[in-house]
C-alpha cells in the first residue's frame, strides 16, 4: 500500500473508533433509559395494587396513561437499541463523497443499514441505505451524480466511493471503489458459506436491482429474474424500502407475502429484522384454498397435483390443466358466468299465507339489482320479498309470521335461479358439449387441484366475499407457477399494489405456468423488469445448469469453483455409497449446507432412511415441514424453491428419471440450488438432458478425478 493509501487507511480507523464510541455511548444510554422505564412502571403497578381502593375512577385512568406512555417509550428505546446494536456489529459497509454544484467542498457520507445522528450536534453520521442521498452509493460512478432530496434534485459530483466490511465492529477491509458497486466486495460476498437464513445484501446491491427495490411509482411491479438473480432478496429489500419511504402512511402490517410453501417462508423470515423492519405476514396458495373450500368441498393440494403427474404421468389430467391455464378460459368462462344471470334467472310469482308477489314484482326487484354478484342479488330479492310479504300478512290480520315463513320465500327466491351454489354453477359450466369432460372429480366431493381456484373464482364472482381490505402492499413469489385464474383471485381479494416475481425457467408445472407475458396480460397496468445477472452460482454450474434449460438473457456472474460431477454407478447399492461419501467429504470441508435434492418426495425419503440408518445427522424437508434447518438436507426438487445450499447432490439423474419436460424442470430447479458444489449421481443410461456432459466428456477424454465433468464411479473412465 502506498504512504497516501496507508494515511487513509488510518484515518478510516480513526473514524470508526469515533462512531464506534458515539454508538457505545449510545447503547449507554438506551439501556439506562430501559431500566428507568421498567423501573417506572413496576412502581406505578405496585402503587396502584397498594392504593386500589383509595383511588376514584379519574386517578386510577390518569395512572393507567402513565403506564401506557411509560410502555410506548420502553418499546421504543427497546427497538433504537437492537438498532444500536446491530449498528455496533457493522456500522457501515459504504462511504461516498459527494460535492453539491450549490457548496464549496465535498461532505462524505457513510452508509449502513441505519439511520443514527450524533445525539449531540444531530449531524447525521451513518445514513440509513433506504435514504435519498444513499441512492449515489448505489447508481452512480465518480464524477456527475444526483440525487432527490425532499428540496428537489440535488446535482454535483462525486469525487470518491469506498465499501467497507466491518465485522464485530473491527475494519477486515476496505476498497476503493469508484466504478460498480465493488466486484471486490461482492466476489467475497458470494464466496462465503451459505447461511441457514438467507441474509440481506445492502452492501452490495446492483444498480439494476436498485432500480427494482426503489420503483415508487408502479402499482404492480412485475420481475422476471433468471435463477439465483436476487429476485427474492429484492423483493424483500424492495418492502423494506417502502417502509421506510411511506412510513407514516405504510406498516408491516399492511403488507404480506405470498409465497411457495411454508419452508421457504421461515427461510426468508429474518431478512426483514435484519433490515430493523418487522416481519410480514405471510400466506400461500394452500391456505386461500382452506379458507374458502373448508366447507364447500375436498380438494387436491397443489403438492399432490405435482406428485400425481412426477410419479404416474396422466396425459388426461394434464390435457384438463392446460385447458384451465390460460387467459382464454378465464375471458370464457368470466362471459359466461356474467350470462348466467340474464338467461338463466326464471322470475316466477311468491306466494306465503295467500300472500302473493307476482312474476313482474320478482323481475323488477331482481333488475333493481342488477350490479351484484348473482347469490348476492338472489338474497337481496329474498330479503324484499321477505319484508313485503311479512308486512302484508301483518297489517291485514292475516296471522302470525314466523322464521319458517322466511325461509320458505327465501327458497321459492332462490328457487328460481337453476344452481345452489357456486359449486353447482362451476361444474354447470362444463355441460357445454364443448368442455365435456373437462371437469372430472376424484371423488365424489373431491376435486381436482386444477378446479380449486376456477371454483373459489366462481365463489368471488357470485357472492360478496370478505377480501384482505387491509393489506397495502402484495408480493407474490415463484409468480410462473399461478395461473391466469389465480391471478383473477388474487385481483380480486387484494385490491392493493403487488411485487410480482418469479422465473418461467423454474416452472414446477408446466402444463399449468403462466409466461410473463400472461402475466402481464392480467396486469396490463404493470411494470416489468427483468435481471438477467446469476449471482448465486459458480459459473461452472451456471453453465452446466444452462446446458439443462437454456436461457439467452442469462449472464452469470464471474466466480470460479469446480466443475459439477457427474458419477456413473454399477447400481443402486454402489449410488448410495458414492452419495455416501460425498457426504462424509462435505462433513470434512469448509462448506456448511449440503442440500440432496431428489426428484420427487418419496425418493427423498427413501433415501433419508438409507443415510439416517448410516448415521448421517440430516434432516427431510417435505410437504408438511415448516423450518428450513441448513446442515445436511434432504428434500426434492419442488420444495427446493427458492432455498440454496453450498454444495448439491442431485441422485438418480438417469434416463428413466428425468425423461420428460416436467422432470427437466425439476433437474434445473435442483442444480441452480447449488452455490459452490455440484454432483450428480446415476445408475443406469444417463438422463437425455445430460447427454451434454457424456458428449463434452468424450471429446475431450476427460478422465481427472478433481476436474472431470462425469465419469464412472468404479473405474474413473469417462461415462457416455
Ligand atoms: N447484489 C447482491 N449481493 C450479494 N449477493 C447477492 C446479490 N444479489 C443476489 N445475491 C445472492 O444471490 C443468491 C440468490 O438470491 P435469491 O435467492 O434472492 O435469488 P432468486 O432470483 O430469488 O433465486 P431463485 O429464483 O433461483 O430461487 C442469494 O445468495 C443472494 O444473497
Amino acid at each position: 500500500m502506498t504512504d497516501a493509501g496507508t494515511r487513509e487507511e488510518e484515518r478510516e480507523r480513526r473514524h470508526l473508533a469515533e462512531t464506534m464510541r458515539l454508538l457505545n455511548a449510545e447503547l449507554e444510554r438506551l439501556v439506562d433509559s430501559i431500566d428507568r422505564s421498567a423501573e417506572f412502571i413496576q412502581a406505578q403497578k405496585e402503587h396502584l395494587w397498594e392504593h386500589w381502593r383509595d383511588m376514584d375512577s379519574s386517578e386510577k385512568a390518569r395512572f393507567r396513561v402513565d403506564v401506557d406512555l411509560s410502555v410506548a417509550q420502553g418499546e421504543h428505546s427497546v427497538k433504537r437499541r437492537e438498532r444500536v446494536e446491530r449498528l455496533l456489529e457493522s456500522p457501515y459497509f459504504g462511504r461516498v463523497d459527494f460535492h453539491p454544484d450549490t457548496d464549496t467542498a465535498a461532505e462524505a457520507h457513510y452508509i449502513g443499514v441505519h439511520n443514527f445522528s450524533d445525539p449531540e450536534t444531530q449531524e447525521i453520521l451513518i445514513h440509513d441505505w433506504r435514504a435519498p442521498v444513499s441512492t449515489l452509493f448505489y447508481d452512480f460512478e465518480s464524477g456527475r451524480a444526483h440525487f432527490e432530496a425532499p428540496v428537489g434534485t440535488i446535482q454535483g459530483e462525486i469525487t470518491s466511493k469506498r465499501q467497507y466490511k466491518i465485522r464485530g465492529g473491527q475494519l477486515e477491509y476496505m476498497f476503493e471503489s469508484s466504478l460498480n458497486i465493488g466486484d471486490d466486495v461482492l466476489q467475497r460476498e458470494l464466496g462465503e458459506s451459505a447461511d441457514d437464513r438467507m441474509k440481506n445484501i445492502v452492501a452490495t446491491i446492483q444498480r439494476e436491482q436498485n432500480a427494482v427495490i426503489r420503483n415508487e411509482t408502479a402499482r404492480v411491479l412485475i420481475l422476471q429474474g433468471v435463477a439465483g438473480s436476487g429476485k427474492t432478496s429484492i423483493a424483500l429489500h424492495r418492502v423494506a424500502f417502502l417502509l421506510y419511504r411511506f412510513k407514516d402512511t405504510l406498516s408491516s402490517d399492511n403488507i404480506m407475502i405470498l409465497s411457495p410453501n411454508r419452508v421457504f417462508g421461515d427461510y426468508i423470515a429474518d431478512v426483514l429484522p435484519e433490515l430493523g423492519e418487522e416481519q410480514v405476514s405471510e400466506i400461500d396458495f394452500d391456505r386461500i384454498a382452506g379458507k374458502f373450500l373448508a366447507k364447500v368441498t375436498g380438494y387436491e393440494t397443489f403438492s399432490e397435483q405435482v406428485i400425481k403427474l412426477l410419479e404416474n404421468g396422466d396425459e388426461a389430467a394434464a390435457e384438463r390443466m392446460r385447458y384451465k391455464a390460460t387467459p382464454e378460459f378465464v375471458a370464457e368462462f368470466d362471459e359466461w358466468i356474467a350470462a348466467r344471470a340474464d338467461e338463466d334467472f326464471v322470475p316466477a310469482e311468491v306466494e306465503r299465507k295467500s300472500r302473493r308477489l307476482s312474476s313482474d314484482w320478482v323481475a323488477d326487484a331482481f333488475e333493481e339489482a342488477r350490479g351484484l354478484p348473482i347469490f348476492t342479488r338472489l338474497d337481496r330479492v329474498a330479503s324484499r320479498a321477505v319484508n313485503q310479504l311479512k308486512r302484508q300478512v301483518l297489517d291485514r290480520g292475516g296471522g302470525k309470521w314466523s322464521s319458517s315463513d322466511a325461509s320458505s320465500v327465501r327458497r321459492q327466491v332462490h328457487a328460481m335461479f337453476p344452481y345452489k351454489d357456486a359449486l353447482a354453477l362451476y361444474k354447470a359450466f362444463y355441460d357445454d358439449p364443448a368442455r365435456r369432460g373437462m371437469f372430472q372429480p376424484l371423488a365424489r366431493k373431491r376435486i381436482e387441484y386444477a378446479d380449486v381456484f376456477p371454483l373459489i373464482y366462481t365463489m368471488i364472482r357470485t357472492a360478496r366475499q370478505e377480501g384482505y381490505g387491509h393489506i397495502r402492499h402484495l408480493v407474490v413469489d415463484e409468480m410462473q407457477d399461478y395461473t391466469p385464474v389465480q391471478y383473477a383471485v388474487l385481483r380480486e381479494l387484494f385490491s392493493c399494489d403487488m411485487t410480482i416475481l418469479g422465473d418461467s425457467n423454474q416452472s414446477v408445472n408446466p402444463f399449468s405456468s403462466s409466461s410473463l407475458a400472461t402475466i402481464h396480460s392480467v396486469f396490463p397496468e404493470a411494470d416489468c423488469l427483468e435481471l438477467c445477472k446469476s449471482y448465486r452460482s459458480t459459473i461452472e454450474i451456471t453453465e452446466f445448469a444452462q446446458r439443462v434449460s437454456r436461457n439467452d438473457k442469462l449472464v452469470p456472474i464471474e466466480r470460479h469453483g469446480p466443475r459439477p460431477r457427474i458419477v456413473a454407478c454399477s447400481d443402486e447399492r454402489a449410488q448410495r455409497e458414492e452419495i455416501l461419501g460425498v457426504v462424509e467429504r462435505h462433513g470434512e470441508s469448509e462448506h456448511r449446507s449440503l442440500g440432496i435434492i431428489c426428484k420427487t418426495v418419496t425418493q427423498a425419503e427413501a433415501l433419508h432412511g438409507f443415510l439416517s440408518e448410516a448415521g448421517v445427522d440430516l434432516t427431510l424437508l417435505d410437504y408438511e415441514s415448516t423450518e428450513f434447518t441448513g446442515g445436511v438436507v434432504v428434500t426434492s426438487a419442488h420444495v427446493s424453491k427458492g432455498l440454496e445450499f453450498d454444495a448439491v447432490i442431485v441422485p438418480a439423474v438417469d434416463d428413466a428419471n428425468y425423461a420428460d419436460e416436467m422432470d427437466r424442470c425439476m433437474l434445473y430447479i435442483a442444480c441452480t440450488r447449488a452455490m459452490h458444489e455440484l454432483h450428480l449421481t446415476h445408475d443406469g443410461r444417463l438422463s437425455r438432458f445430460l447427454k451434454f456432459a457424456a458428449e463434452s466428456a468424450e471429446r475431450s477424454g476427460d478422465v481427472d478425478d478433481e476436474t472431470a465433468g462425469i465419469h464412472d464411479q468404479a473405474t474413473k473412465t469417462p461415462v457416455g
